[in-house]
């Protein structure tokens, strides 16, 4: 090696938490490794941490290189790593960093989500690398594939489990039949959910995942604002049973796709539901807290990408591989490839979107009931594909009579107009239960 190639590349990480103590952690003892690899060593000088004086001598990291100066640290770095989270002060934390030349690997997608473009815009304008991988289920390669792999490529959707607690909730809810209280209760037992559970169970950390992936897929600037969001709270074991009926499971899926508006201009539909998919797809084989992202592509056609996303140590992977990447550019010169929005298209409204509903009602058992709830659809321009009658006994023995109704696809306006004049009927005491049906 001559000098320059043994002048290491220096790295401060920023966080010490569940992602930045794997990442402190194999960047010391994979050092040599990482180095061959490179081309150049990499120098950890320096880890942010909120409190000082904690016993964090597990990561086998010299106590001297933390510090609670984060804004000092980033100035005296070739990359900054970003694994504290949030908006602020990740944020400032990152732009700084940009402006005294660090290039900058973050899992942070909450702040891509929700500002990614100013991001890109100052790595652009001081020529440095931001690479975040991790931001989307976590050690799954996908960010980087649909980015540089599929660059040739016309992507047309993008079906995503990309939320491992859901998963885990929604898997043991099917499994087991139990209830959605006590199956979140459970995972936070295993140490899934987090203590507070919202951003996960209320889908905010899909939609964000969401953002990124529509914002890459499609060329475009998609933020986690235009994503339509529904989380998994509403789901229940009656819900889950039906969709076993129909051979199909339920999943929170993020889904990405380019559609057409109502006058045929390109769109693109991005949204976080739970749906009922059949179980002869691939993502219906996701179980317990895994991810998978099922990308249909014009010339490569279905790619399946599967793994866990989430943990200190998978999501370390990603954000190793992108530490490694920008690296080897410094060594190169030059950028990696970057972001590109030329394509710029509209996120058109939930309400356009095109889908199909599983509906079950709970109607009086007389005559005319099925023509009168057939009506209605044909009122809204919603095309009917089965319809089911079932008796069930209620809790107090009685029998009632239950409707199950597959529709074909219409826009999503078009149906929740109809489960909304449904509900108004005489003839049906109950709308028991309203889910999205994907993935075929
Ligand atoms: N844990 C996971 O499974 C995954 C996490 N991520 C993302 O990785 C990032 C980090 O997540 P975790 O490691 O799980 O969080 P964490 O909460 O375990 O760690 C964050 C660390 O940052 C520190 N911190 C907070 N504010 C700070 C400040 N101003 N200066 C210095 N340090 C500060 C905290 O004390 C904490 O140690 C987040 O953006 C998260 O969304 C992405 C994928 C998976
Ligand atoms: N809370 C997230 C962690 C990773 O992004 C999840 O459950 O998937
Ligand atoms: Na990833």
């Amino acid at each position: 090696m001559t000098t320059d190639q043994q002048t290491p590349l220096r790295v401060a990480l920023l966080g010490g938490g569940v992602v930045g103590g794997s990442v402190a952690r194999q960047l010391i003892t994979q050092a040599d490794d990482l180095a061959q690899r490179i081309g150049r060593p990499l120098e950890l000088v320096g880890i942010a941490v909120r409190r000082a004086g904690r016993d964090r001598s597990d990561l086998g990291v010299d106590p001297a290189l933390f510090t609670t100066d984060a804004a000092e640290l980033v100035t005296r770095a070739d990359i900054v790593v970003e694994v504290i989270g949030g908006i602020e002060p990740a944020r400032s934390l990152i732009l700084s960093a940009m402006e005294h030349g660090a290039s900058v690997v973050t899992a942070n997608k909450a702040l891509l989500a929700e500002d990614g473009p100013t991001l890109y815009a100052a790595a652009a304008d001081h020529g440095v690398d931001l690479y975040y991988e991790g931001a989307v289920a976590g050690a799954i390669p996908i960010l980087r594939p649909i980015r540089d792999s599929l660059a040739g490529d016309s992507i047309r959707r993008v079906i995503g489990i990309v939320n491992g607690t859901t998963n885990f909730v929604l898997d043991a809810m099917d499994s087991t039949g139990a209830g959605f209280s006590e199956t979140v209760e459970r995972a936070q037992a295993l140490g899934y959910a987090e203590a507070d559970p919202t951003a996960d169970v209320e889908g905010f950390d899909a939609a964000a995942k969401a953002a990124i992936l529509s914002s890459l897929a499609f060329h475009s600037r998609v933020s986690s604002a235009d994503v339509h969001r529904e989380g998994i709270t509403e789901v229940s074991a009656r819900d889950i049973a039906a969709a076993r009926e129909m051979n199909c499971t339920v999943k929170l899926l993020a889904i990405c796709e380019r559609v057409e508006g109502p006058e045929g201009q390109p769109g693109i539909s991005a949204r976080v539901h739970p749906a009922l998919i059949p179980l002869t797809h691939p993502l219906a084989s996701v179980r317990e807290a895994y991810n998978a992202v099922f990308v249909e592509a014009d010339g490569a056609g279905d790619l399946m990408f599967y793994g866990q996303g989430a943990g200190g140590d998978p999501t370390a992977s990603a954000v190793l591989g992108d530490i490694v990447a920008v690296a080897r550019t410094r060594v190169t010169g030059g950028r990696g490839p970057g972001e590109s929005a030329y394509a710029d298209l509209p996120v058109l409204s939930i309400g356009q979107a095109i889908t199909r509903y599983h509906v079950s009602l709970d109607v009086a058992d007389k005559p005319g009931v099925l023509a009168s709830v057939a009506t209605v659809f044909a009122t809204q321009g919603v095309s009917i594909e089965t319809v089911r009658q079932q008796v069930v006994t209620d809790d107090h023995g009685d029998a009632r009579a239950m409707l199950i109704i597959v529709t074909h696809a219409a826009t999503d306006a078009a149906l929740s107009a109809t489960v909304t004049e449904l509900a108004g009927l005489d003839t049906v005491n109950e709308v028991t239960s309203v889910m999205r049906v994907e993935g075929n």
